[in-house]
């Protein structure tokens, strides 16, 4: 039927009620009977500017693309108008947006990169499509839903090793074939880490990319860098290969940005340690079956991984991101562990958590700014489709100029980013903890302040629809909620700038004067 050819004067009979066609985009809709259930109401449809006519300019002012893709709407076609194609055509699974500053510059055709050669490329290429064929639908589900990560989805994540890469590159990359084999474990680096990460994180769902095992993320870290042989065989390949679910646990009510102040307690029994206390705010708690923990014993700190028992439970926190992330309260009574689960030295837990904050805040870098870029690429495809007092948006010098700020906090982020990033891929683990928590710092404080003002301009251009959860500005909604999130977990803006600044101050060479 979608063959069909017609002329706009054919289209143009239809135009009454119970008989109703439109155009959008060269493709022919009969709308007679849908009209009575539109959303938008059916006097709209009727107006004499729609009915029976070329209606394209005022459908994309008024929805998403994706509306005529959803196989209920795509039904209603019923042929084209003759001599006329369509133009607005969506984007396959894992092409490239060419709205520009919508990909960092070194996937923008015709520009250069220092860092990134064509092993990335192959990895991002086979990770978008990845994405966005299998991921992008469960997100959008849960995220609505509130339901953890479908098991399925874990499963196909696990089978391309996603969830291994995640880690980043090292041993625990050994023997795993990645993402079906497009390119070798030896040359994944820290920049197919950071591709890994952006993808992941374009789906305007924030709730999800936390649920989408960010857990793991920070959680098993510890394990794998401190854990004894016995521990890591049996924990990391159980969780790598999504049979369970792993998190870490420091943050409390008591103590959030300011990590000494815990007050969990384990203390030494024979060969156990006895766990007792409170976790707040842990990502994928509700679902994790280890828990990775840090303890006050004695004057000093330990770490110790828990595994869920009868004395541990957990509660799901109502927080403004979707349930699907999995936040929940910890509560640990009398948690009998073995001491071989302890991670690293009994009394240098601190060491533990601090080395282990580089990568976490790190990662949420990465997932920040590629959401906040998506934000970019919605805010000027909006202004160059919406009308406005008789113009479209773009003509407006103040819209225009919210969009140069926008543009140039992603880019300088994302610069500053690769920087770090080309860093990491040449400092050793000891050395990134010592010279790289300060710039790190200064980074994430950097780009989620930069992604609030992002949210709060994308918002004023988007207006009414960047307020509301479905429809045009759903994405806007989605981050100008969100973005918070980032400025928080792993550590809040403030105290992460002041870090930047002590560690500088504490380098100052004892010669240096004006
Ligand atoms: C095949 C044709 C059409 C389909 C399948 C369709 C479908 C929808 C859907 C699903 C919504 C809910 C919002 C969303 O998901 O984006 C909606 C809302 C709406 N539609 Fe349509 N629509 C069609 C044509 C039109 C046309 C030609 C107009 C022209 C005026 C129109 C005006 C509206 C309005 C005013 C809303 C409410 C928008 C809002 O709340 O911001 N629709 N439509």
């Amino acid at each position: 039927m979608a063959g069909k050819l017609f002329t706009l004067e054919d289209v143009a009979k239809h135009n009454k009620e119970g008989d109703l066609w439109i155009v959008v985009d060269s493709k022919v809709y009969d709308v007679s009977k849908f009209a009575n259930l539109h959303p938008g109401g059916v006097g709209v449809l009727l107006a004499k500017s729609i009915a029976g006519q070329d209606a394209t300019q005022a459908f994309f002012s008024l929805h998403r693309q994706e509306v005529l893709l959803r196989p209920q709407y795509a039904r209603l076609q019923i042929g084209t108008i003759e001599g006329q194609t369509e133009v607005i055509k969506p984007l396959a699974a894992g092409d490239l947006s060419l709205v520009p500053y919508a990909e960092p510059s070194w996937l923008s055709p015709g520009f250069f990169s220092p860092y990134y050669n064509d092993s990335h490329r192959k990895f991002q290429q086979a990770v978008r499509k990845f994405v966005e064929e299998v991921v992008l639908p469960d997100a959008v589900k849960c995220e609505d839903n509130g339901k953890r990560i479908s098991q399925d989805v874990v499963e196909k994540l696990c089978e391309m090793n996603i969830p291994a890469m995640r880690l980043g590159p090292g041993k625990h990359l050994k023997g795993r074939t990645l993402m079906g084999g497009v390119i070798k474990t030896e040359e994944f680096d820290h920049f197919h880490e950071l591709i890994l990460n952006f993808e992941l994180s374009r789906l305007g769902t924030r709730g999800y990319i936390d649920g989408l095992l960010a857990g793991q993320v920070i959680g098993l870290p510890p394990v794998l860098n401190f854990g004894s042989p016995e521990l890591q065989a049996k924990v990391v390949s159980e969780v790598l290969s999504g049979k369970k679910f792993i998190c870490l646990a420091i943050s409390e009510a008591f103590a959030g940005s300011d990590v000494s102040g815990m007050q969990t307690t384990a203390v030494r029994d024979g060969d156990e340690w006895v766990i007792n206390g409170t976790k707040k705010w842990i990502t994928n708690g509700t679902f994790a079956d280890y828990f990775t923990v840090a303890c006050k014993t004695g004057n000093g700190y330990t770490v110790v991984l828990v595994p869920r028992s009868d004395a541990v439970s957990t509660k799901a926190i109502k927080t403004a991101y979707s349930s699907t992330a999995g936040t929940a309260y910890v509560t640990f009574d009398n948690a009998r562990v073995p001491v071989g689960n302890t991670l690293g030295t009994v009394g240098k837990g601190m060491q533990v958590i601090l080395s282990n904050f580089n990568h976490e805040r790190w990662m949420i870098v990465c997932t920040s700014l590629s959401a906040q870029r998506k934000i970019v690429e919605e805010s000027l495809k909006w202004v160059n489709q919406r009308i406005a007092f008789g113009k479209p948006l773009s003509s407006q010098a103040v819209i225009r100029a919210k969009l140069a700020n926008m543009i140039a906090r992603v880019e300088s982020g994302q610069n500053w980013l690769e920087s770090i990033t080309h860093q990491m891929n040449n400092m050793s683990y000891n050395e990134q903890s010592d010279k790289l928590a300060g710039p790190i710092g200064l980074l994430k404080q950097y780009i989620t302040r930069t992604g609030r003002e992002t949210a709060e301009d994308a918002t004023q251009i988007f207006g009414g629809r960047g307020i509301t959860a479905s429809g045009m500005g759903k994405l806007i909604e989605n981050y100008h909620r969100t973005s918070p999130y980032d400025a928080i977990l792993g550590g809040a803006e403030d105290v992460l700038g002041d870090l930047g600044v002590r560690q500088a101050i504490k380098k100052m060479p004892q010669n240096a004067r004006l």
